[in-house]
């Protein structure tokens, strides 16, 4: 039974956030993160509970508010965790951080292992459950005057990273004593390492040129003799590894680079002995990883590729959906769990792939605990329940049409709920632009739907949940995209009898350059929110986080080289063609799209006359929609509906 309460921006607080799934080996318990929003403490307060798989009971492991990341040991007798602690230094500076702690299953507490790191990226247990490999963030910035003399500089989320190198280590639980291993490299960044199922050694995924770092190579350390050596190099991709049951092959996530950073991930199966590489999802031509957009996910440390003696397991983006699949060396990918139209959005498998614990999430449904054993799924939490019985959601309904040039492309609708009269609509833009739309639960699209607003979401050109092919936009941004995104609203004006007048565009960060660009080719639209987005790619060349090489590789140019191909697709050069009142939303520590793009639009329609509004959220990087403070999210929402409403009044008989 539906709630009657409107689900207004406050409706954040009380909302738990279910993440990190993580089963013990032997399939007794499933550990995982709660995190209630709290409006109160504006905050995440985050837990640590479990689930004992045969009884179904629920014991609270760590009662929090700081702690997540439950990464249980092989023996499933112990876990080791994330507690969030926050420091300053001499001036002031925030030292965010954590500390990694010790946990019996058996017994209640925890102690402390390592006092305090800058994050963890990656950690596995040797098989003896008496030690761990971890990838460690070391060293830190300058306090006062940064003196800087290495690439990349800053990372979104954790400001100054250029004295950062990510290391690996070997950890013994019992002591606490942590050595590094020495890969014999001056600067390296670690992302994955794999302690192989025989104890011997370790799969180690590094990027070691610090000028082209998007370039990983594996290694293989030996754990008695202490040597490392590399097994194969210029891999791209996410670099995540996972070995074989029997300890011979390893899988690695990511791809060669056919596509640049248009490429989908592939399951690949690299033998460290002759080195030859094989990708083994290369037939399904989909991305193997999960990039669906949602506003309701919480840290999570899982890996997203297990190798079971049942195969290799992997998410895959489909069509909007998230589907759990599996493959074998020689053999098919082919769909484990397949949820329809929802979203696996995290999972883990034990040691015999006989359990499988996951998150699942649809758009009227945040995210539950799930079981799958037997063929048989089953969720084991209700931790949103009484949240959503307050309030009204509608359900979004699909359609497609076909494109100008023929192609399919996907979109949906989400209504007013039932009683609320519609006010007008809006076209939301996703970021990416290798990310999908979908099945996914979006808290902000409820806001607006529940304010009147029909939003409309599709996945044009560039998207991710389709072949390559379609996703590959590079050198072409604002051409086939904006073109798709134009029909679909054609299509839904003229077949679903949307208001051509009374529509809003709106997205964030690739969504934020899309909609500057629809507003300086089009004034179809009453007004714009452009969020965390891009106005010029000349100065966006060197200042983002995600490298100075995304600009050269999706837009083909740099500012020295086809300085006039970034110029003509810089929404920016269009700025005296806009007419369209737009509210701009960024934050001052958006490392990925720092603030000069907001503020060169800002400064360009204001010169221009144009109606517009700047609001900087302090202390919030790119992520504000999503992890941002929860009071600093609401006061989000409230500017977009504001925004709204000033410039979609009333008469509704006009179309
Ligand atoms: C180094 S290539 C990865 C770039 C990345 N693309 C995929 O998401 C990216 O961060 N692009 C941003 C410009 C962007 O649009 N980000 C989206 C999706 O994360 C956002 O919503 O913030």
């Amino acid at each position: 039974m539906p709630g009657a309460e409107k689900l207004g921006p406050d409706s954040l607080d009380g909302l738990v956030l279910v993440s990190n799934p993580a089963v013990t080996p032997d399939g007794r318990y499933i550990l995982y993160t709660a995190a209630r929003v709290s409006l109160a403490t504006d905050s995440y307060e985050s837990s640590i509970l479990a689930v004992k798989v045969d009884s179904g009971e629920q014991i609270v492991l760590q009662s929090g508010p700081r702690d997540s990341c439950p990464v249980p040991s092989p023996d499933g007798r112990r876990y080791v965790f994330a507690r969030k602690v926050e420091q300053r230094d001499r001036r002031g500076n925030k030292l965010p951080g954590i500390e990694l702690r010790l946990a019996s299953l058996d017994a209640p507490g925890a102690s402390q292992l390592i006092a305090r790191v800058e994050g963890i990226v990656s950690l596995s247990w040797s098989p003896d459950s008496r030690r761990l490999a971890a990838a460690l963030p070391m060293g830190r910035p300058d306090e006062d005057v940064k003196e800087i003399e290495t690439l990349p500089v800053w990372f979104n989320g954790k400001g100054f990273v250029y004295k950062t190198r990510i290391e690996p280590f070997i950890i013994d639980v019992d002591s606490g004593i942590m050595e590094r291993i020495e890969l014999g490299l001056n600067w390296l960044q670690v992302s994955d390492v794999a302690w192989s199922p025989d104890g011997k050694k370790i799969a180690i995924s590094v990027a070691a040129d610090m000028l082209r770092p998007y370039l990983l190579d594996v290694y293989v350390y030996d754990v008695e003799n202490g040597e490392a050596h590399v097994v194969a190099q210029g891999l791209r991709g996410y670099g995540e590894l996972a070995w074989s049951p029997d300890s011979k092959l390893l899988a690695y996530l990511g791809h060669r680079g056919e596509r640049g950073f248009s490429s989908h991930q592939k399951i690949m199966l690299l033998n460290p002995e002759t080195g030859g590489l094989e990708c083994l999802t290369c037939s399904l031509d989909r991305n193997a990883v999960n990039t669906v957009n949602s506003d309701v996910r919480f840290r999570s440390c899982l890996k997203k590729l297990q190798w079971t003696i049942r195969g290799i397991y992997f998410l895959v983006s489909d069509s909007g959906r998230v589907i759990l699949y599996r493959v074998q060396p020689g053999m098919e990918p082919e769909p484990v769990l397949d949820p329809g139209e929802a979203v696996v959005d995290e999972f883990s498998a034990s040691r015999d792939g006989s359990i499988i614990a996951y998150t699942l999430m649809t758009p009227v449904d945040p995210k539950e605990l799930y079981l799958y054993r037997g063929m048989e799924a089953r969720r084991l939490t209700r931790h949103t329940e009484a949240w959503k019985r307050r309030y009204k959601l509608a359900q979004p309904r699909r359609f497609s049409f076909r494109a100008s040039d023929g192609a399919t492309v996907e979109g949906w609708v989400l209504p007013p709920p039932e009683g609320v009269e519609q006010r007008g609509w809006v076209l939301y833009i996703h970021g990416g632009p290798k990310t999908m739309w979908g099945y996914g639960f979006m808290h902000e699209f409820h806001v607006l739907s529940n304010a009147g607003y029909t939003v409309v979401y599709v996945n044009p050109r560039g998207s991710d949940g389709y072949s390559e092919d379609f996703a590959d936009i590079r050198c072409r941004y604002g051409e086939r995209d904006y073109m798709d995104l134009m029909e679909a609203v054609d299509y839904v004006v003229k077949q679903l009898g949307l208001p051509k007048s009374r529509a809003a565009v709106m997205g964030g960060s690739y969504g934020g350059f899309m909609t500057n660009w629809v507003i300086g080719h089009t004034s179809f639209f009453r007004a714009a929110v452009t969020m965390r987005g891009i106005s010029n790619w000349i100065s966006m060349y060197g200042t983002t986080d995600i490298g100075w090489y995304f600009v050269e590789d999706q837009l083909c140019c740099t500012p020295w080289r086809r300085s006039d191909l970034c110029w003509e697709k810089s929404p920016l050069r269009y700025a005296d063609r806009i007419e369209t009142p737009t509210l701009i939303i960024h934050s001052n520590e958006d490392y990925r799209c720092w603030l000069d793009q907001a503020l060169q639009l800002y400064t360009a329609l204001k010169l221009r006359g144009v109606e517009t509004k700047l609001a900087i959220f302090p202390g919030e990087n790119h992520d504000l929609s999503r992890s941002g403070k929860p009071r600093h999210r609401v006061k989000r929402l409230q500017l977009i509906l504001d925004w709204l409403n000033k410039h979609i009044p009333g008469a509704r008989n006009e179309d």
